[in-house]
C-alpha cells in the first residue's frame, strides 16, 4: 500500500520536474536513485543509476527504476534508452542483499514482485535498450544488462560481469537462467551458472555476455553510435521482431508469477539460505580489512 502511494507521488513529482526542465531543450527527470536525461530530436534517453555506493537494487531503487521506464515507454518521442551508472566503477551490484536477509516473508514477497516487474518491463520493452556497462556487474547487475538489445562494456579488467548467484549459496531463478541461455547458449550458461562465473571483459566478450568492449572513456560515445544504428531500423518491424524473439521467455514467467514469488519467499526464508547470505555479507565486510 505504502509503496503504491510512493509510486503515485513519484510519478507526479517526476512529471512536474520533467515539465520544468523541458524549457532548456534537453529534458530530464530525476528520482533520488535514477536520473533520466532525454535529448530532443534523436529520441534517446540516458538513464543513470545512482544508488551509491554500489547501485544495489533496493526496493526503492527498483520502484524508481520501474517508474522511470514506464514514463519513458509512455513518451512516444522516446525510441531508445541508454542504461548506465553514475557510481564510479560499478554498473550495479545486483539485488540488494539487505532486502533478502533478516526480513519477513511478506517483505520477501513484496521485494520479489518488484524484481519481477522491473525485469518484465525491461525485457519486453518496445524501446531500443543499449547498456553502457561502466563498472562491475554481478548477478542482478548482469540481469539488467542482459535485458538490453546491445551491451557495450568498458575494457577494464577490474570489472566483471556474470550471474554469480551460486557463489552466494543461492540459485538463479529460471527466468534469469532462460535469459542467460538465450544470450550465451546452453552449454556456456550451464557452466557459468554452476560456477557462478564473473567474467572479466575479454572473456565476457568471447562468451557473448557482452557485444563489444571499448576503452572506459568511450563507453558512452560507443553506446550512442550503436543506438544510432538501431534507430535507423523502422520501429514497427524491429519491435515485432524483438517481441517474436522474447515473448516465450517473458510468458514463461508471466504464467507463473505467483508461484515464483512463493518459491522465492520460501527459499530465501530457509535458515540455511539466510546463513549463506550472512556469511557472504560478512565476507564483503571483511574484504575492506
Ligand atoms: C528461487 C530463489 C532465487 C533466489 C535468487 C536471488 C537472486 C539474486 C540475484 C542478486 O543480484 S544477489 C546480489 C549479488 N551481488 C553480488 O554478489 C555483489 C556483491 N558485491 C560485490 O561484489 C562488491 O561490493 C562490488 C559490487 C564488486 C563492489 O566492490 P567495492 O569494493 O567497490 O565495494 P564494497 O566495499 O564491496 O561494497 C560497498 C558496500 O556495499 C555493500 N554491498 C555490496 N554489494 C551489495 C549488494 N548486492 N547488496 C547490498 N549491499 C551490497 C557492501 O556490503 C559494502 O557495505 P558496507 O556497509 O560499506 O560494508
Amino acid at each position: 500500500m505504502a509503496l503504491a502511494a510512493a509510486r503515485r507521488l513519484l510519478l507526479h513529482a517526476g512529471s512536474r520536474l520533467g515539465r520544468r526542465e523541458a524549457v532548456d531543450g534537453a529534458r530530464r527527470f530525476a528520482n533520488k536513485r535514477v536520473l533520466v536525461e532525454t535529448e530532443g530530436p534523436a529520441g534517446v534517453a540516458v538513464m543513470k543509476l545512482r544508488n551509491p555506493p554500489v547501485n544495489s537494487l533496493s526496493l526503492e531503487c527498483l520502484t524508481e527504476f520501474t517508474i522511470s521506464l514506464e514514463k519513458l515507454e509512455n513518451d512516444k518521442s522516446i525510441r531508445g534508452v541508454i542504461l548506465t551508472s553514475e557510481c564510479p566503477g560499478i554498473f550495479s551490484a545486483g539485488l540488494d542483499l539487505l532486502e533478502m536477509y533478516g526480513r519477513n516473508p511478506a517483505h520477501y514477497a513484496e521485494y520479489w514482485k518488484n524484481v519481477q516487474e522491473l525485469w518484465l518491463r525491461l525485457y519486453t520493452s518496445n524501446m531500443i535498450l543499449v547498456s553502457a556497462i561502466n563498472g562491475a556487474s554481478p548477478a542482478g547487475g548482469c540481469l539488467l544488462a542482459l535485458c538490453c538489445d546491445y551491451r557495450v562494456m568498458a575494457d577494464n579488467p577490474k570489472y566483471t560481469i556474470g550471474l554469480n548467484e551460486s557463489l552466494l549459496g543461492i540459485v538463479a531463478p529460471f527466468w534469469f537462467k532462460d535469459m542467460y541461455v538465450n544470450t550465451i547458449g546452453h552449454r556456456e550458461a550451464e557452466r557459468a551458472l554452476q560456477l557462478g562465473t564473473l567474467f572479466p571483459p575479454a572473456e565476457a566478450l568471447k562468451v557473448g555476455v557482452v557485444d563489444e568492449l571499448v576503452p572506459e572513456d568511450k563507453v558512452h560515445s560507443k553506446a550512442r553510435s550503436v543506438m544510432a544504428k538501431w534507430l535507423a531500423i523502422p520501429d514497427h518491424s524491429r519491435q515485432l521482431t524483438k517481441n517474436m524473439m522474447r515473448k516465450a521467455t517473458a510468458d514463461n514467467l508471466i504464467k507463473q508469477r505467483e508461484a515464483d514469488i512463493q518459491n522465492f519467499t520460501s527459499f530465501i526464508s530457509k535458515d540455511s539460505i539466510q546463513k549463506s547470505l550472512h556469511m557472504y555479507l560478512e565476507k564483503l565486510k571483511q574484504k575492506k580489512g
